[in-house]
């Protein structure tokens, strides 16, 4: 089996990065990688405007890719309990998402909407940004980062319900290929009480309401 994979354990779906340390390329073969590509694409990574470009790219890509080092279980480990019997649920609604489609890496761009139903405690709501975050700095499909965002919020906060929704669209159909603009691709994940049709239109009411 390649040694990358054999790190994969239960849970692999919410987990952390992929590679280890030791097989995690130097900074100096990441940017030899760069630079095969703008050669690839026709330039001179020689000439002087292109001289630092694999630097920005290598730490343009930490920064695009951060998600790689977060844990979703710290990010949700603190909860709070004293919220005056409140009840009902917390949604948080325009969460910008920026990541990446790991069929072509380019970007994808959208909006997040996130509820869950609390259990007695609530998590700080900046959290339920961050999840977003840990799974949108990631190479990702649309349909991938939506459930693994529910999932992580279901294990680790343990709701009685969660719900997600994503709209993005996706830079390798505008950009390239079929090159349809204004297309939006809506995600969406609901789990446990969410299920329920009054709470899922609810959600719905909420995040479409005018501030
Ligand atoms: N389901 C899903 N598909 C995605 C997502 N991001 C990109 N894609 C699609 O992934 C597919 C990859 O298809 P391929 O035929 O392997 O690649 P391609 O030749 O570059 O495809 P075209 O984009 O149609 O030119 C394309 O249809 C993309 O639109 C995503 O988040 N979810
Ligand atoms: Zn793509």
């Amino acid at each position: 089996m390649d040694a990358v994979l054999e790190k994969v354990d239960d849970d692999f779906e919410l987990k952390v990065s992929e590679v280890d340390a030791e097989t995690r390329p130097s900074r100096a073969e990441a940017e030899a990688a760069v630079r095969t590509l703008i050669r690839w694409a026709g330039d001179n990574p020689s000439r002087e405007g292109l001289l630092d470009t694999p630097k920005r790219v290598v730490k343009a890509y930490e920064e695009f890719f951060k998600g790689y080092q977060a844990d979703p279980e710290e990010i949700l480990a603190r909860t709070f309990g004293e919220v005056a019997g409140y009840d009902d649920m917390v949604v948080l609604r325009n969460i910008k998402v920026e990541s990446h489609c790991e069929h072509h890496m380019v970007p994808v761009q959208g909006t997040a909407h996130v509820a869950y139903m609390p259990n007695g405690r609530v998590v700080g709501i900046s959290k339920l940004a961050r999840i977003v975050e840990a799974y949108a700095n990631r190479l990702q499909t649309q349909e991938t980062m939506t459930a693994q965002v529910a999932d992580a919020i279901e294990k680790y906060l343990q709701p009685k319900g969660v719900a997600v929704i994503v709209d993005a669209t996706h830079q390798c159909m505008t950009c390239r290929g079929v090159k349809h603009s204004d297309v939006f691709t809506i995600t969406r994940q609901f789990r446990g009480v969410f299920k329920e049709e009054r709470y899922e239109r609810q959600f719905w009411d909420l995040i479409r309401a005018q501030s």
